[in-house]
């Protein structure tokens, strides 16, 4: 891994108030080599010094993480977003939902590493070169732009990040990093590579 845990002096923020439609049942709890998806997520940040849960109270258990309620619910993961900017105590923070299965301490030092004074959001690019918004470090400043996008009716994550002042990361050797979670057939994918890494 890159940097150390002493560098880490962003706050963790996970957006688990979605409604898990295509899963079925509530992907934050299932199971994938017996922990919920939601502490996979959530180790990949626990060295972060505060972690915010933006989810319905007493919704989930996780032990450490304070649970902070969405200020606009079922308004998607932009909404969450307002909420982790909102209640972070400092600068940075960084952003994930709770169905990407390949983050962890690594990939989020390999973000942190590319922050710089003109620099707001930090995203990694996907497989196919896309930046991927649900995983990323955000300034604590843009909570102004992002209330005004919401204010508006705008509801995609990915204009969060103005793209002039964004970096994208390529993540040569982290490829897999942002394995998304969506259906029960996804995660079953997930599970048959698990069990036969020669196949990914
Ligand atoms: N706080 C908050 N998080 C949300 C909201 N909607 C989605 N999310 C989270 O955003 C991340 C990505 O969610 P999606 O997979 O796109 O949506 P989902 O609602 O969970 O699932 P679908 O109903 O299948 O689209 C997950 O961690 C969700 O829990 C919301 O309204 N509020
Ligand atoms: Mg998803």
């Amino acid at each position: 891994m890159t940097g150390t845990f002493a560098d880490w002096d962003f706050t963790a923020v996970i957006t688990a108030g979605g409604r898990s439609s295509r899963f079925g049942s509530d992907k934050a709890l299932a199971l994938l080599r017996g922990k919920p998806l939601l502490r996979h997520v959530a180790d990949s940040l626990r060295a972060c010094p505060t972690r915010l849960l933006i989810a319905p109270a007493g919704k989930y258990a996780l032990s450490g993480w304070k649970v902070i309620p969405d200020t606009r619910p079922g308004e998607g993961p932009l909404a969450g977003l307002e909420a982790g900017l909102r209640h972070a105590p400092t600068e940075w923070l960084a952003f994930t939902g709770v169905d990407l299965l390949g983050l962890t301490p690594g990939f989020w030092a390999a973000l942190a590493q590319a922050r710089s004074p003109a620099v707001r959001a930090v995203l990694p690019l996907d497989r196919m070169g896309r930046p991927q918004p649900l995983a990323g470090l955000y300034r604590r400043d843009l909570l102004g732009h992002v209330t005004d996008l919401l204010d508006r009716g705008e509801r995609r994550l990915r204009l969060a990040a103005p793209s002039e002042h964004c970096v994208c990361v390529s993540l040569a050797g982290l490829s897999s990093a942002l394995r998304n979670v969506n259906s029960p057939d996804d995660l079953a994918a997930l599970v048959a590579e698990t069990a036969s890494p020669s196949k990914q």
